[in-house]
């Protein structure tokens, strides 16, 4: 493990809004943290940089890097007025690093940024400042990476393209990263596991695609023609003309599948409907 927290708790006015919360990152994974807002996924992330003391609970860091930890809270921080280049530069000259002109190309061009853009950051879309916001987090060269929201306003080919430059840097630097969401969708195709964050409490956790299945009662079956099977019937609770809600559980689906088949109805696509109040209420620890 490059990060463990253990029972943490935080008590802003005798208000808790962390309750004995416990995680962990190793080097090679990507640890999603599923909240609603308010959760309190930001205080968490504020106790694991030591920007803030929790009330009791402790944080262990374990790398032999100077500086374990980089990352991005609540929003990437830079000088608009300045360059992309300008702007690592400032940073890194803050925390005398001593960079070359060809340690900030190689910067830029680790999360896919122009080496050569000189217009101001303020000109950039919000998918290139977050990329920017991790080239400044990755300058220090931490081993494991905080990104609070970063899929936060972008569209969805800007969300893809985020989630594939953090997929790149865990494998190509061998980081472990740590990203907050409220949005399943955007941690379940990247998250090798899931914490789930409900009013301070951790209250589900998992390897994210078994605690997904372990959430999901409906799923939502795509074929043209389908109201017309016999076996879906059985299942279903809502039939259209092309698609079928079916109640069952995640290992059933291989031999319904098969039974359509043999019906000569073809899925297209099978999605999930995850129940939410069961994944944010119920303990699955
Ligand atoms: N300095 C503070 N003083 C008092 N209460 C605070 C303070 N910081 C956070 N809180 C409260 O702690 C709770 C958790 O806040 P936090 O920002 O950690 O949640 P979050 O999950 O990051 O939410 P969001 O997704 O909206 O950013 C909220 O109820 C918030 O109002």
């Amino acid at each position: 493990m490059i990060i463990t927290a253990e029972g943490l708790y935080k008590r802003y006015r005798n208000v808790e809004v962390l309750k004995d919360v416990s995680i962990s990152c190793k080097a090679g994974q990507i640890v999603g943290l599923l909240g609603k807002n308010g959760a309190g996924k930001s205080t968490l992330f504020k106790i694991l940089f030591g920007l803030i003391k929790p009330s009791s609970g402790n944080v262990h860091i374990h790398s032999s890097r100077k500086k374990p930890l980089g990352g991005i809270i609540e929003k990437p921080a830079m000088y608009e007025y300045l360059s992309a280049r300008e702007n690592l530069r400032v940073f890194a000259k803050v925390q005398k690093l001593g960079f070359s002109e060809a340690d900030i190309d190689l910067s830029l061009q680790k999360v896919g940024l122009p080496i050569d853009r000189k217009d101001p950051v303020k000109n950039f879309s919000l998918g290139m400042k977050q990329r920017l916001g991790i080239a400044v987090a990755l300058l220090n060269n931490p081993e494991c990476l905080l990104l609070d929201e970063p899929f936060s306003g972008l569209d969805p080919i800007g969300i893809k393209a985020i989630r594939t430059l953090i997929i790149d840097l865990v494998a190509r630097e061998k980081i472990g990263v740590i990203i907050s969401s409220h949005i399943i969708d955007e941690l379940s195709k990247i998250c090798d596991v899931l914490y789930v964050i409900n009013k301070g409490a951790i209250v589900g956790y998992g390897e994210t695609q078994t605690l997904i299945a372990k959430n999901t009662a409906l799923y939502t079956l795509y074929a043209s023609g389908i109201y017309q099977s016999k076996i879906i019937k059985k299942y279903a609770s809502e039939v259209k003309k092309n698609s079928a809600q079916i109640k069952i559980s995640q290992e059933d689906i291989p031999q319904i599948l098969q039974q359509l088949n043999e019906e000569g109805i073809f899925i297209t696509s099978c999605v999930p409907e995850i129940d939410f109040d069961q994944l944010f209420e119920t303990p699955d620890l």
